[in-house]
């Protein structure tokens, strides 16, 4: 069976009418969810996570800008191509003490990298130069995470 759009709601073309102007250019959150699975271990602790073993980390990126006439802040197909290049591919199946720059691997060293990973890329694009990291969390257990937020970074940035 083939149905017919009716002409009034049928929209193919680059034009944008008054009434949808109304949702031009607003401020809006959107986020996209990732999951990689890596090997670490603690140093500096004194516990069963100072021997190697394994997460299936989940890291949730929260993002905001202004919307387009498409209604589109940022493309979720840019956010995980981003992500992917600048962190997720670099992470799975890795062993975290390796691959990452100098740090113990706990969930809040490692979402400062995330953070800083994803600020130089969203600049060094300027595909989306309205576009604010506004908070990431990592899980690195199902009921445990650690988060940073645009204000967080931005009030350590102004401490220096
Ligand atoms: N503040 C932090 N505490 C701990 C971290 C960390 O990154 N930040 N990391 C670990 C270990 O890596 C450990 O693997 C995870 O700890 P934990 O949540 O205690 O793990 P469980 O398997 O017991 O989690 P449940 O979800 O409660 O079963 C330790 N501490
Ligand atoms: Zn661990």
């Amino acid at each position: 069976m083939t149905y017919d759009i009716p002409k009034h709601i049928q929209r193919f073309g680059d034009d944008i009418n008054e009434q949808e102007l109304r949702y031009h250019n607003r401020r809006v959150l959107v986020s996209k969810e990732f999951t990689f699975d890596s090997a670490h271990h603690l140093h500096l602790y004194d516990g069963k996570c100072k021997s190697l073993h394994g997460h299936t980390y989940k890291l949730q990126i929260i993002l905001s800008g202004k919307t387009d006439k498409r209604g589109i802040t940022i493309d979720f197909a840019d956010i995980k191509r981003i992500a992917n290049e600048r962190i997720i591919d670099r992470l799975d199946h890795r062993y975290l003490n390796e691959v990452l720059p100098p740090m113990n691997t706990t969930a809040e060293n490692m979402v400062v990298w995330m953070y800083e990973e994803l600020y130089a890329a969203l600049r060094e694009e300027g595909l989306y130069p309205h576009v604010r990291i506004e908070e990431l969390r990592l899980w690195e257990t199902p009921t445990s995470f650690a988060a940073v937020t645009r204000a967080l970074m931005e009030a350590e940035e102004h401490a220096e």
